[in-house]
């Protein structure tokens, strides 16, 4: 359902990041949502030279994380975008857009992702909240660190109280579109992955069949 993953940027990263927010030019984030009544935050504006610098960089660390590319089986990421949250600032219930355009293409957005760039201690309130039936749950991670979560789910920003909530966040099409397909996929993957070779080698290459010929069949299914 969730895929949380530690350090996809490193203290460096998370650092330049910082410094990049900190003297980039903000917009109010409706200028990407129009329609919204709930947003409620700030985005860097893409004409400002930090835009996409910071933008690159997220995008890297998340391609280059393994944890993220067997979860998500990503085919295409929205440019990451900076966003922070002040005091009074919140990002109600929502779900995201289905189609979004990137560059010439349309982006089916079936995973949505954080990343956390501040301490959870400098800013209270300010958690991704999102909606499984009558249960909430709720991330504010350590600098650095990701969530990842199905763009078919509700979900919010709580309002941040005090200090200041930085994040970045993207969205992302998979190759494989139903939720539950890609988890299965993903642990039928994380088995192989970790007992493939306590089995024997013809059961090794029929697992290998089968993950193979899943995925070609769930992938097709765009
Ligand atoms: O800031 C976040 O953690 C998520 C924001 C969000 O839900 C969105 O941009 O659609
Ligand atoms: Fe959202």
């Amino acid at each position: 359902m969730f895929l949380e993953i530690p350090d996809v940027l490193t203290a460096e990263e998370v650092a330049q990041l910082k410094s990049i927010a900190q003297s980039a030019k903000f917009v109010d984030g409706r200028i990407s949502s129009p329609h919204s009544t709930v947003k409620d935050n700030l985005q860097v504006d893409h004409a400002d030279e930090g835009y996409q610098v910071s933008s690159r960089m997220m995008a890297t660390a998340l391609q280059r994380n393994e944890a993220f590319r067997n979860y998500a089986f990503p085919a295409l990421m929205a440019p990451p975008l900076l966003a922070r949250y002040e005091p009074g600032m919140k990002y109600g219930v929502h779900s995201d857009s289905a189609v979004m355009t990137v560059g010439q293409r349309q982006l089916r957005s079936d995973l949505s992702c954080t990343i956390f760039l501040n301490e959870p201690e400098a800013y209270e309130g300010g958690a991704l909240a999102v909606h499984l039936g009558s249960r909430v749950i709720e991330f504010k991670l350590k600098p650095g660190d990701a969530v990842v979560y199905p763009s078919t789910t509700l979900h919010e920003v709580t309002p941040v109280t005090r200090g200041e909530r930085l994040v970045g966040i993207t969205f992302i099409e998979s190759q494989i579109v139903d939720s539950t397909l890609r988890e299965l996929l993903y642990d039928l993957d994380e088995v192989a992955a970790l007992e493939g070779f306590n089995m024997s080698p013809e059961n090794r290459t029929r697992l290998q069949h089968v993950r193979t010929n899943l995925r070609r069949m769930w992938s097709a299914t765009k």
